[in-house]
């Protein structure tokens, strides 16, 4: 069995960032919301606390009923997960007369405690709270503080019950990488054997004992997550993996018939399917971009049903959902706001009679690149910057038609090749070029010009929850906008954007 280590979700801004930590010691670890947290069985090693935007005083504060396993299992509770056990055991939990948001330093470490091993006086950590404890229960000893919070760590007395008012998740706690492992390695018993290596192994063989002799279609983009889903579940069930690539007209340029020739080399079993009279014919007229999205989500649908039933017999539809689209959706605080509706997320309609099959559902997108590294697959694939879906149909503001579709390919290549040409594509997180529907006045050859612009757009980021624009050289915009200006019929000015999300999106619808 894959030994875990159980994060419990408070709301915390960082709950994920504590995940990554674990993870980057090779140990498995899941998130679950406070009130929604699982049976605890014997492959649980431990289990941490997050913090979260609640007080404990507050009368609507989340509460998880600690108590089950207090002195069984190892517990971590990180600032609001510390205060949470303080309170509600014997302490207190006051507001703090300054709120503490920044860098601070550890002046007292209790040397002996195993929490801190290999940590000493001295040590910068990161703190986040308005809150501070301000009693311990008669069993808690003080194991760290600051010059401003004497409660930075507590023990519970003959435990494995740690409380922690800083954020070790978060790199500026420059020892909060070590203190993890103690925490996992030291105290929790944890063996860091899960890796690349190990997750291929044991997901081929689950992905076999699910599937038996079942067919399974599979939606593959092009891009990372689909392709490393495809891989796998080829090495698991062969010639019953059949892989549908749709061509929405959406694509960018050239694309079709490149991902249809690197997968053959793959020997995956795809077929092709030209529907982008289908798309084009669903977004005429559409402008708003929710019903645009909404009406490409609903072909894709229709044209993966129809290939699903030429293949006969099949009973799955495998997908490439990643461990952040599952978060989000069971998120603590509850079903936020749609921003953008994605259009694989939302389950299959009644109609489609299939079973989900989603091998990468636990892992983060950097996991889930170094998983391909490790099933060999072209570095070329791994690399390629994410690409929606819905394709170019939500970088051209307003109505989609073919001429923009063609416009907006042409001055995106001219981006891409040159990024890449000078290097920078790999450092780029995702970029990617938007058709605007306005028009300028423009000179060129002694003639007034009044046509189109392209905005370029070029992130940085982890996960795509945040991101901010990249700073890209002068030189290299100036080259791209002349080339796309001189050689794209229909663009006569081209800009750069410089947001960051939030407050803005990475696509622009
Ligand atoms: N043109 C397409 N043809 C077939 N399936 C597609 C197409 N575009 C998207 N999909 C399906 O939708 C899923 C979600 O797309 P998404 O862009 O999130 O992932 P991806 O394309 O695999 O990876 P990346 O995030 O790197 O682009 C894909 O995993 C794939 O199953
Ligand atoms: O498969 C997808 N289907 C979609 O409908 C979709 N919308 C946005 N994205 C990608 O998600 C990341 C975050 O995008 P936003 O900042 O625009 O929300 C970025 O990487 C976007 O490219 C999508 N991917
Ligand atoms: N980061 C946190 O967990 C903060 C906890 C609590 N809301 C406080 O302000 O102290
Ligand atoms: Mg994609």
């Amino acid at each position: 069995m894959q030994e875990k280590i159980l994060i419990l979700d408070f709301g915390s801004q960082f709950t994920q960032l504590i995940a990554r930590r674990v993870r980057e010691l090779n140990i498995y670890c899941e998130i679950h919301p406070f009130n929604k947290f699982p049976e605890v069985d014997s492959s649980v090693k431990g289990i941490i606390l997050s913090g979260s935007p609640y007080s404990v005083r507050q009368d609507d504060a989340p509460h998880f009923d600690f108590k089950k396993y207090h002195g069984t299992l190892p517990i971590l509770g990180v600032c609001y997960g510390a205060q949470y056990m303080a309170h509600f055991h014997g302490g207190e939990v006051l507001p703090s007369s300054t709120r503490e948001y920044g860098r601070a330093n550890l002046q007292y470490i209790e040397e002996h405690n195993p929490l801190f091993k290999l940590i000493t006086p001295g040590s910068q950590v990161w703190m986040s709270h308005a809150d501070t404890i301000s009693r311990i229960g008669s069993n808690f000893e003080v194991i760290a503080s600051t010059d401003t919070v004497k409660v930075a760590a507590y023990h519970v007395k003959g435990t494995h019950t740690y409380g922690i008012q800083f954020h070790p998740e978060v790199t500026h706690s420059s020892d909060g990488k070590q203190l993890m492992f103690n925490f996992l390695v030291d105290i929790c018993g944890c063996k860091q054997d899960w890796t690349p290596d190990s997750f291929v192994e044991t997901t081929i063989a689950a992905l076999k004992e699910k599937l038996g002799d079942d067919k399974v279609v599979l939606g593959l983009s092009g891009g990372v997550d689909s392709s490393v889903a495809a891989v796998l579940l080829h090495h698991a069930i062969g010639k019953n993996l059949h892989c549908i690539f749709v061509d929405n007209g959406l694509l960018r340029k050239d694309e079709y018939q490149s991902v249809l020739d690197s997968y053959q080399h793959m020997g995956l079993n795809i077929k092709g399917i030209d529907a982008k009279q289908r798309f084009y014919d669903a977004l005429a007229g559409l402008t708003d971009p929710e019903k645009k999205r909404k009406a490409i989500g609903r072909v894709f649908i229709e044209v993966f049903d129809d290939a699903a039933h030429e293949v006969q017999n099949v009973k799955w539809l495998g997908q490439g959902t990643i461990y952040p689209d599952v978060i989000e959706s069971v998120s603590v605080k509850g079903p936020s706001a749609t921003i953008k509706s994605h259009h694989n997320v939302g389950g299959l309609p009644d109609f489609m009679k299939l079973k989900v099959v989603e091998p990468l559902n636990t892992l983060f997108k950097d996991e889930v690149r170094r998983v391909g590294k490790a099933l060999g697959i072209d570095p070329n694939i791994l690399g390629r910057h994410p690409f929606p879906g819905p394709g170019l149909a939500i970088r051209i503001l307003g109505e989609v038609t073919p001429e923009k579709v063609h416009i907006l390919q042409e001055a995106d290549a001219i981006y891409i090749n040159n990024l890449r040409s000078a290097d920078v594509y790999d450092k780029v997180w995702q970029a990617g070029s938007i058709f605007l529907p306005v028009q300028s006045v423009g000179v060129m050859g002694d003639e007034r010009t009044y046509e189109n612009v392209i905005c370029l757009r070029a992130v940085e980021s982890l996960d795509g929850m945040t991101a901010d624009w990249c700073h890209l050289p002068y030189d290299l915009l100036a080259k791209i906008s002349n080339e796309i200006i001189n050689n794209v019929k229909g663009i006569n000015r081209v800009v750069y954007d410089i947001s960051s999300k939030p407050p803005a999106t990475i696509e622009w619808e």
